[in-house]
């Protein structure tokens, strides 16, 4: 489909260009007029485009009258996220669906209501009569991203109340939604991995009695085992993937799709699109195709100043993708430290070292120390950088035996619980339209007619 005709690619180098030229616009004119993009303004202030209860994050604190940048801290729904994930491993539990809970509904549920949480999003595991076969199974991508939006898109029309935006059904919805992701990414990743690379295919029914992160690890394995210390793992991956305020550009795309008052479907559907991008979710598939590189072009990967030489081509567009970016580093927001990184790295020394990868844990943590240096010294920066939830992730991933193809789906597993949170909070509080205002810098120009062009 991708395949051109030379009339055709002698048009699009052509006319690509002059879309090139006529859309750029002077770089100085951003500043000149006082355009803010998100959060990447001189001061770091940005636009404050909405209110959240859901959760919180600091990256810099007021000592003496002066913003000073501090070390990241994130809150879900007032706790700190240090303190959830502490409470539920110290109790032996799985995190996700009690996390899950609280930032639906804003408290943390006791033993009673838990259990009956359970049981609600076992019964939302289920997807329409042969869905996985007419629509999962059809037309297979290596976009496991792109099969979820699509499956998505589908699952509204056996839904009869799909565009009812009242509160219980946005939340049935949801709920659904939550519980059926894991499945519908699972199985597209099955059918990709049986139509196109030809291996065998497994559909394993998710078990009502088990949580996400061992469904998720059931439904994948072909044998459907796992360990206790993988689950864990996967089970913290998602409890610090769910939620990120409301200015995350997925989330914020949650919140945009929502307010012109349209269906969950469409909106999730918005938000996996957004997120997919290799400067979000997408990143933590680039991290491990940037380390794959490294370790092709790098000769002794142990010695510093080697590294370092392969991340400074990379910035200068020499090495990778030649996008100038190091992927898994760097954030809108954070700047000292990503807290979600720092606890990651903690579990992932240990997954390191029982799957005998303590050198490939090396190699990160030495990225992690002269990344931002690196960073620091080729661009202009504004606060500090440092290594971001994604850098982490993907090395888990690998280590759990999860596909590349799946890395950023499980980033979306979880982040529709704060896509749903957001989505439930834009419809109870504003009933406005969201549309931000773009200057035209274009003069006004005489028609000209057709001959005198
Ligand atoms: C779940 C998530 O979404 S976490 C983010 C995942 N994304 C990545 O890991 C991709 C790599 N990182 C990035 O692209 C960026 O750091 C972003 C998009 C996350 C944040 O970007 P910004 O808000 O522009 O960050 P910040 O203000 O700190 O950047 C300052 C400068 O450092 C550069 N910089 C920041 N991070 C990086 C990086 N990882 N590699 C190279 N340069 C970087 C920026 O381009 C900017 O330079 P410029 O003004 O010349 O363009
Ligand atoms: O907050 C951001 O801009 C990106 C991020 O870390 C997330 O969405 O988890």
């Amino acid at each position: 489909m991708s395949e051109t005709t030379t009339q055709m690619q002698d048009f699009l180098t052509r006319q690509a260009k002059v879309c090139h030229d006529n859309c750029e616009i002077e770089k100085d004119l951003y500043k000149e007029l006082g355009v803010k993009r998100g959060l990447r303004d001189v001061d770091g202030v940005g636009v404050l485009a909405g209110l959240t209860n859901i959760s919180c994050i600091q990256s810099s604190e007021m000592i003496n009258g002066e913003k000073v940048p501090c070390e990241g801290k994130l809150f879900y729904r007032g706790y700190n996220i240090y303190e959830l994930v502490d409470g539920f491993m110290k109790r032996g539990e799985f995190g996700f669906e009690e996390i899950t809970y609280l930032l639906l509904f804003g408290k943390l549920p006791d033993e009673k209501q838990l259990k009956e949480f359970r049981e609600i999003l076992a019964q939302s595991m289920t997807l329409p009569k042969n869905f996985t076969r007419d629509v999962i199974l059809k037309a297979p991508s290596k976009d496991i991203m792109n099969t979820l939006t699509k499956s998505i898109l589908t699952l509204a029309s056996y839904d009869d109340k799909a565009s009812d935006i009242s509160m219980e059904n946005v939340l049935r919805q949801c709920l659904m939604l939550i519980s059926v992701l894991p499945m519908m990414a699972v199985y597209g990743y099955h059918g990709y991995n049986h139509y196109v690379n030809d291996d065998s295919l497994y559909i394993h029914r998710p078990d009502p009695n088990c949580s996400m992160a061992e469904n998720i690890l059931r439904m994948l394995r072909p044998d459907k085992s796992y360990t206790e210390l993988e689950a864990r793992v996967l089970d913290i991956a998602l409890v610090l993937h769910m939620e990120h305020g409301g200015g995350n550009n997925s989330t914020f795309t949650t919140h945009v799709v929502t307010s012109s008052g349209s269906d969950t479907y469409s909106v999730i559907a918005a938000a996996l699109s957004s997120l997919k991008g290799p400067k979000h979710g997408g990143a933590n598939i680039k991290v491990v195709e940037m380390m794959q590189d490294l370790r092709k072009n790098v000769d002794d990967i142990s010695d510093e100043s080697q590294v370092e030489e392969y991340l400074r081509k990379l910035l200068h567009k020499e090495a990778f993708d030649q996008k100038g970016l190091i992927y898994g580093m760097g954030h809108a927001v954070y700047s000292i430290s990503d807290p979600r990184a720092q606890i990651f790295k903690a579990f992932v020394k240990k997954l390191a070292l029982a799957k005998e990868r303590e050198k490939d844990f090396e190699l990160y943590s030495m990225i992690e120390t002269l990344a931002p240096k690196v960073i620091a010294d080729e661009r202009k920066i504004y606060k500090g950088v440092s290594a971001n939830v994604d850098f982490y992730s993907g090395f888990v991933y690998s280590m759990l035996d999860i596909p590349l193809e799946l890395f950023t789906p499980i980033f979306a597993m979880a982040r529709i619980v704060g896509w749903s949170a957001h989505r439930l909070e834009e419809l109870t509080n504003v009933d406005k339209i969201i549309r931000p205002a773009y200057q035209s810098v274009q003069d006004e120009k005489e028609y000209i007619e057709m001959e005198d062009r």
